[in-house]
């Protein structure tokens, strides 16, 4: 009795709603049907009989990194390692032969942290944001960036539609390198999508990204504090690095304040 208690898993909840009525909530990344082939390949899970270690599991072998936490039952807990590598972080999944209860290489599955809350910043030109109501540390997972996964072509049209519209850009290309090869992932939470739509750019930013692979090729971005952060806090992170061009090439002017502001908001060329 005693021991069934203690390996109770205080999981996180995902009862986060949109603010806006016309967004529906995905906590997930849902591929389009013209994007579904894409990832069809299912990924070789461990074969640790209990709990996972950096010595006997394959997936936390192919991350190069393991989470830290300090009670594996409160998620919490968790923190993500600086890694050098940009490789992706293997998370446990249904491929995977490991006791669920006692595997702590599962964590972004379980969706976002509780405490963040959906408000319009103070600076309403920059609309809607994510805070924390809870103070957060450094490599705690906040949420995922979770939306209709896009072939490229789509993506342009998408883009497209959106800029003659006048509407904000949700869209996030992922960019992975492996070996030569770049494989470009397109996510769009603009109607689709959960509470990681709402997180705006900044160029001093708390958080950044993590592609994290569970038990497919379909990559979910993941963001993860890059600091301790205060209580009351908007969470961003930085949308990329390019921020060249000026206003006559519709260049976004960015409000996020910072000593270091780059004066426009990152932009995908490929999507122009
Ligand atoms: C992913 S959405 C972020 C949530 C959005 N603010 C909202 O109200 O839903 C990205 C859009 O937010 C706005 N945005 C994000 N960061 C900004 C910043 N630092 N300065 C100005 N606008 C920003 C831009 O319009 C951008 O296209």
């Amino acid at each position: 009795m005693y021991l069934h208690f203690f390996y109770i898993k205080m999981e996180f909840n995902d009862d986060y709603e949109h603010c806006i009525e016309e967004v529906l909530y995905f906590p997930r990344n849902v591929p389009t049907k013209e994007a579904e082939n894409l990832y069809h390949n299912l990924l070789e899970g461990c074969i640790c009989l209990d709990n996972c270690t950096k010595e006997t599991c394959l997936c936390i072998e192919k991350s190069g990194t393991a989470y830290k936490f300090e009670d594996i039952a409160n998620l919490e807990t968790y923190k993500i390692e600086e890694k050098e590598s940009e490789a992706p972080t293997y998370e446990c999944s249904s491929q995977c032969k490991c006791c669920e209860k006692l595997c702590g290489n599962k964590l972004v599955q379980y969706g976002p942290r509780l405490g963040l809350e959906v408000k319009l910043c103070i600076n309403i030109k920059k609309g809607f944001g994510l805070f924390t109501r809870k103070k957060l540390y450094k490599g705690n997972f906040i949420c995922e960036y979770a939306g209709e996964i896009l072939t490229n072509q789509d993506a342009i049209k998408r883009f497209q539609i959106y800029k003659n519209s006048g509407k904000m850009n949700y869209i996030f290309c992922i960019n992975e390198k492996f070996g030569t090869e770049t494989l470009r992932t397109f996510i769009d939470p603009t109607v689709y999508g959960n509470i990681g739509r709402y997180i705006n750019h900044s160029c001093c930013p708390n958080s950044k990204l993590v592609v994290i692979r569970e038990d497919s090729t379909m990559p979910v971005l993941a963001v993860f504090s890059k600091g301790d952060i205060e209580i009351g806090s908007e969470i961003t992170y930085d949308y990329g690095d390019d921020s060249s061009g000026n206003e006559e090439d519709d260049r976004k002017l960015c409000f996020c304040g910072e000593k270091a502001c780059r004066k426009y908001l990152p932009y995908d060329q490929s999507l122009k």
